[in-house]
């Protein structure tokens, strides 16, 4: 047995996996994110460890007994910063943080040749630019930072006291030189850091240490091998197969990912894409990231007041895709990819006397599906084709989303069994592969299909004059939202 755990956003997802890829049993627990100024999004890293215990203790005692490994994986991007004590400085500041936008000016002015080196824009939320926003406006905390490290490996520190990462996490930094998957000194010089700010970087299906004694007990644990794991994108790839080039996945967690597996570096920044490397050897990725998904969903249910995220989905079929006149822009922390645009915020649009929950509902799903299809666009101009989106995380537990998103991006979903908590799946794999030595064509068989969706070509002949007044949408309300980025993003 293998123990899986993914960081995510909106709470720690712990699964224990079988040698066949089977879930055995999964434990969760919540995490909120804190907003103290607009635009900011930030959580304490001791509250990753307390979820990480209390996700592990919610499994079945008998299982946790025949665990032989452990994986990690996480939300990407969020600066941890540790003085010397290894005791974090400050609050983490995460992926959907849109704080440092003139820092990302800053950075390609003093490093022309950033893209090239990275395959990637500086954009807010990546953790180089965070860093040159802390010498700027906090430097007292600046001074004191003896380490940095990415979520997961956090979690790594209190677990095993081994300060380490993976690659596919550690090219979220932009301080890694993707091509060659070592550290840049270069792109940390121009943060004023240099390598001994880092971990040692491991392949994601490498050992970097063993279960704390102390950690071990509490867990009715062995002291057991902890893999590298990953990022939680490619993590979640690893998971459900999507490991050769050209397959491809959908994540639709608090961000939404489009993930498209990579036999080479393609980097494609100009439209924000995003290139990385893979968790396992000599592979790399693309990704169209959209930094609000199921946040949406989050949003929706406190807007519309309905039960949970299942009620609201119940509202908005009962709204129906493609019927009213509204248009939701999902911009509720700003928008990766194609926009790079930190300022821009969500907006519904066209209310008439007729709108009500359900269509509002609709609209909510109906442009994070809008949001996917630029993404997916992009990724296609490029000459990257995508015939079928496996499907992962939260969002993949409702069908009907899943109608309108195959729909408005002319593609094929197909939903795995475990997809719902791919990153954390993807971990526990990498643990077996890092303990047995097994390959990636052993390890990472792609699950059972639970369930097919075609796009549906008279929903697709609705929605596409909806896309086009969504991509108006977004240049009007962007050109009208200027203000926010003096009044909001800055203290
Ligand atoms: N029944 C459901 N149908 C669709 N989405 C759901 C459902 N239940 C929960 N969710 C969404 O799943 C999200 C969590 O997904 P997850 O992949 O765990 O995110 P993260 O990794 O960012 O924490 C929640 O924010 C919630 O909106
Ligand atoms: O910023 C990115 C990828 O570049 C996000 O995908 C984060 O990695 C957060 O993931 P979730 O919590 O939404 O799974």
């Amino acid at each position: 047995m293998y123990l899986g755990i993914d960081i995510g956003t909106s709470g720690v997802k712990a699964v224990i996996v079988a040698e066949s890829g089977a879930v055995m049993a999964a434990g969760t627990a919540p995490l909120g994110v804190s907003r103290p100024f607009p635009g900011w999004s930030e959580q304490d890293p001791d509250h990753w460890w307390q979820a990480t215990e209390a996700a592990v203790l919610a499994l079945p005692e008998d299982l946790r007994a025949r665990v032989q490994g452990v994986g990690l994986a996480g939300q990407m991007h969020g600066a941890t910063l540790l003085g010397a004590d290894h005791r974090p400085l400050r609050p983490a500041i995460l992926w959907n943080d849109g704080r440092s936008s003139d820092a990302c000016r800053q950075l390609e002015q003093r490093i022309p040749e950033s893209r090239s080196i990275t395959g990637n824009l500086a954009m807010p939320g990546f953790t180089a630019p965070k860093l040159l926003w802390v010498t700027e406006h906090e430097p007292e905390i600046f001074e004191r930072v003896e380490k940095i490290l990415l979520p997961k490996d956090y979690v790594r520190l209190c677990m095993t006291g081994d300060m380490a990462s993976d690659l596919s996490d550690s090219a979220g930094t932009l301080w890694l030189d993707v091509a060659v998957r070592d550290w840049s000194e270069v792109m940390l010089g121009a943060t004023g850091l240099s390598r001994t700010h880092m971990p040692p970087l491991f392949e994601g299906n490498a050992v970097t240490g063993v279960l704390r004694h102390e950690v071990a007990a509490q867990w009715g644990m062995a002291r057991v091998p902890v893999a590298a794991g990953g990022g939680d994108n490619a993590a979640g790839a690893v998971g459900i197969g999507v490991v050769n080039e050209g397959d491809a996945l959908l994540s639709l967690g608090t961000s939404g990912v489009i993930f498209v597996a990579t036999g080479a570096f393609r980097p494609n920044p100009e439209r924000a894409v995003h290139a990385f490397c893979h968790c396992l050897p000599d592979m790399w990725h693309q990704m169209s990231v959209h930094l609000s998904a199921a946040s949406c969903i989050e949003w929706g249910v406190k807007a519309t007041g309905a039960d949970d995220p299942a009620g609201f989905f119940d509202l908005a079929e009962a709204g129906g895709a493609g019927g009213g006149p509204e248009i939701f822009l999902p911009y509720l922390s700003g928008e990766r990819t194609p926009h790079n645009d930190p300022h821009v915020r969500a907006a519904v649009l066209g209310i008439d006397n007729e709108t009500d929950r359900g269509r509002i509902a609709a609209a909510v799903l109906e442009g994070v599906a809008f949001a996917h299809a630029d993404g997916i666009a992009v990724l296609r101009d490029a000459g990257t084709e995508i015939q079928q989106l496996s499907v992962i995380g939260g969002g993949a537990r409702s069908r009907y989303w899943g109608t309108i998103i195959a729909a408005a991006l002319n593609v094929r979903l197909a939903y795995l069994e475990g997809g719902e908590v791919g990153p954390a799946l993807g971990a526990a794999k990498l643990a077996l592969m890092a303990v047995t030595g097994a390959s990636a064509a052993e390890a990472c068989v792609r699950p059972p299909i639970s369930h097919i969706i075609e796009p549906d070509a008279a929903l697709a002949d609705r929605l596409a004059p909806r896309l086009a007044r969504f991509r108006a949408a977004y240049s009007a309300v962007q050109s009208i939202q200027g203000e926010i980025r003096d009044r909001q993003l800055f203290r």
